[in-house]
C-alpha cells in the first residue's frame, strides 16, 4: 500500500539569457503541488498526465532519490523519508533509466540485484526462472544484455526490480518504446501481479497513454501542472466529465485550466 499526502516539490533553474555579464534570472518550476493519493494492495493505480505534469518527479521522490519540499510518502505504513531503507525494501522500482550491466547476462543482472537485497544465490536463481516465465524472457535469460533491444532491456530491468518479490511495484512509463506484443505482455504480467495468484501487489505506474491507463487501471490520478486535477475509476471520470470517450474526459480534465487561461488572454 502506498500513500502520498500533500506532496510538493519545486525546482529552481537558471533562465536563458544572452548577456555575458549579467547573471540570468532564476526560474522556479513547481513540479509537484499538494499531491495526495492512496494506492491500495491488489489494485493498479495510474498517474496519467501530459508531459511535464510531475509524474516522474513524484515517483522519484517515492523512490527516495530526493526529498520533497513538503508532504509525506508512505509504503506499507513506513515513512520513506524517515526509514528509506525499509521502505525501499518493500518496493520494486522501474525507473526511466534501466542501467543494466552490459557484460552480465540477464540472469546475472537479476541475481546480482537479488543478492543485494539479501537473497541467497539459489533463491535468486529460482526467482530469475519464475520471472523469466512471467515476463516471457526465457529466450534472453542467459544472454549478455549488451545489444539488447528496448523491450528486452525493459523486461530485464523489470525482472530485476521484482526479484525480491516486493509487495509494491512502481513503474515510470513502463511501455515507452515497446512494440504492441511487448506492451500486451507487460499488461498481462501486471494483471497477474495484481491478482490473488500473483500476490495482490500494489502497483503504481505513470503514463501519458490513455488507452493503456483505460485498459489497466482500477484507479486513475489525473495530473496536470503538478496537481491531481481528478481521481477515480475510468467510469467515474467519464461520469464526472459527461463524456463517453476516455480521451475526451482526459483532455477536459487535464487541460481545463489552459482553455480558461487562453479564453481570458
Ligand atoms: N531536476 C529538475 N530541474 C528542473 N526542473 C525539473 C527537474 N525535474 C523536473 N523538472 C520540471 O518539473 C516539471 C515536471 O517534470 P516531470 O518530469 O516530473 O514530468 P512528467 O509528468 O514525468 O513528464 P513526462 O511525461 O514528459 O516525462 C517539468 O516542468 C520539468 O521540466
Amino acid at each position: 500500500m502506498i500513500r502520498i499526502e500533500q506532496l510538493s516539490k519545486q525546482f529552481t533553474t537558471q533562465a536563458g539569457g544572452k548577456s555575458l555579464f549579467k547573471r540570468p534570472p532564476r526560474r522556479v518550476v513547481q513540479a509537484v503541488q499538494s499531491l495526495s493519493f492512496h494506492a491500495p494492495d491488489g489494485r493498479i493505480t495510474g498517474l496519467l498526465g501530459p508531459n511535464g505534469a510531475g509524474k516522474t518527479t513524484t515517483l522519484r521522490m517515492l523512490a527516495g532519490l530526493f526529498p520533497p519540499d513538503q508532504g509525506r510518502l508512505e509504503v506499507d505504513g513506513i515513512d520513506v523519508l524517515k526509514q528509506p531503507r525499509s521502505a525501499l525494501a518493500r518496493m520494486g522500482i522501474l525507473g526511466d533509466a534501466h542501467g543494466l550491466y552490459p557484460r552480465l547476462t540477464a540472469r546475472e543482472n537479476i541475481v546480482y540485484f537479488g543478492r543485494l537485497q539479501g537473497m541467497d544465490s539459489d533463491a535468486a536463481h529460482d526467482r530469475a526462472d519464475v520471472l523469466a516465465e512471467l515476463l516471457d524472457m526465457r529466450r534472453i535469460l542467459d544472454r549478455r544484455t549488451e545489444g539488447f533491444s528496448q523491450g528486452e532491456r525493459m523486461k530485464t530491468a523489470l525482472a530485476r526490480a521484482l526479484v525480491h518479490d516486493p509487495a509494491n511495484i512502481v513503474l515510470d512509463e513502463p511501455t515507452n518504446g515497446l512494440d504492441v506484443l511487448a506492451t500486451r505482455g507487460l499488461r498481462d504480467a501486471l494483471r497477474h501481479l495484481r491478482s490473488p495468484e500473483g500476490g495482490r501487489k500494489c502497483i503504481v505506474f505513470s503514463s501519458h497513454i490513455m488507452q493503456e491507463v483505460e485498459q489497466l487501471c482500477d484507479h486513475v490520478v489525473v495530473m496536470a501542472r503538478g496537481r491531481a486535477v481528478a481521481q477515480g475509476s475510468v467510469p467515474e471520470l467519464l461520469a464526472q466529465t459527461g463524456e463517453t470517450r476516455f480521451e475526451e474526459a482526459f483532455v477536459k480534465l487535464a487541460f481545463a485550466d489552459e482553455s480558461t487561461e487562453e479564453a481570458l488572454a
